[in-house]
């Protein structure tokens, strides 16, 4: 099976072209090849059909072999992927999500690719997949949460995934190994979240720590992100544009008048290969 390895900051994805490369049990492969040890080693595997709704498909299993609804990261290094293999001429591609259609526009600058820029649609304040209405909305903003003995002010939404973003004074003194699994599988959330750990450094900068859904620590998070900017207006800490500094690196995330999320940043090609399992 041949496959491209990845990365945006450091969130590093194998990605595999289906048409090339069938594939029949995607969440077993996952696991195969997301193998740090005995595989390639990623955080996720990424998936790329045909699509009657958009230009292509794009399918994110986590290294646990579970299936996320959205990635970030990917979207990016999907485009890039795309263009670059000659897969689309366009320079703004719509991909198939399970999170809907997922806008990512490749930006130049004289000929060399300056930043991908990603329409990551519309927040919703929701946990997981019912949304919320009335007090249960009010309730995930700054919300009161009991964990491990301890109080945590919560702040629950999703990117097409969900997302729980909690602020902290010393985002480098939380122990994300020993409190993300806890509040990833609490049970305020009927899916799981993804568990994000926010400093807030002044109006237009965070900083972010976080521990992913069926990942576990991952250096960036584009949902988590944009989850982040998100909470940080919802509780008047930031402006609507803020740059997010993640273990890996920055992104620059915008809530725009027309309530999408903008996220740009980069997305890196590191090796391909073939995989003999
Ligand atoms: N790293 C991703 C998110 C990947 C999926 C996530 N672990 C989930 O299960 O929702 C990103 O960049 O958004």
């Amino acid at each position: 099976m041949h496959f491209t390895k990845w990365h945006g900051l450091g969130n590093d994805f194998v990605i595999i072209n289906s048409k090339t490369e069938p594939i029949s049990d995607y969440r077993q492969q996952a696991l195969a090849v997301c193998d740090r040890n005995f595989g390639i080693g990623a955080d996720g595997l990424v998936v790329i059909l045909p699509s009657d709704i958009a230009d292509f498909k794009m399918r994110i299993f986590n290294s646990d072999g579970s299936e996320a609804d959205m990635c970030g990261n990917a979207t990016r290094c999907v485009a890039r992927y795309l263009y670059e293999t000659g897969l689309t001429d366009k320079t703004t591609i719509t991909l198939d999500t399970l999170a809907g259609i997922i806008t990512p526009e490749l930006i130049f600058d004289q000929n060399t690719l300056a930043t991908v820029k990603v329409d990551m649609g519309e927040p919703k304040l929701t946990r997981g997949e019912t949304p919320m209405t009335g007090n249960a909305v009010e309730k995930t903003i700054n919300a009161a949460i009991e964990v491990g003995g301890q109080t945590y002010r919560v702040t629950a939404l999703s990117m097409g995934n969900p997302h729980c973003v909690i602020f902290v004074d010393d985002v480098a003194a939380v122990d994300l190994a020993a409190i993300g699994p806890k509040i990833e599988t609490h049970a305020l959330f009927p899916r799981k979240t993804n568990v994000e750990f926010i400093q807030v450094v002044d109006r237009q900068t965070l900083r972010m720590r976080v521990w992913e859904r069926g990942a576990g620590i991952t250096k960036a998070c584009g949902t988590g992100a944009s989850a982040a900017l998100v909470a940080a207006v919802l509780n008047g800490h930031t402006d609507r544009q803020a740059t997010v500094k993640l273990d890996g690196g920055d992104l620059f995330i915008h809530w725009a008048d027309n309530n999408h999320i903008y996220k740009s940043g980069p997305a890196v090609e590191v090796f391909r290969g073939e995989y003999l399992l």
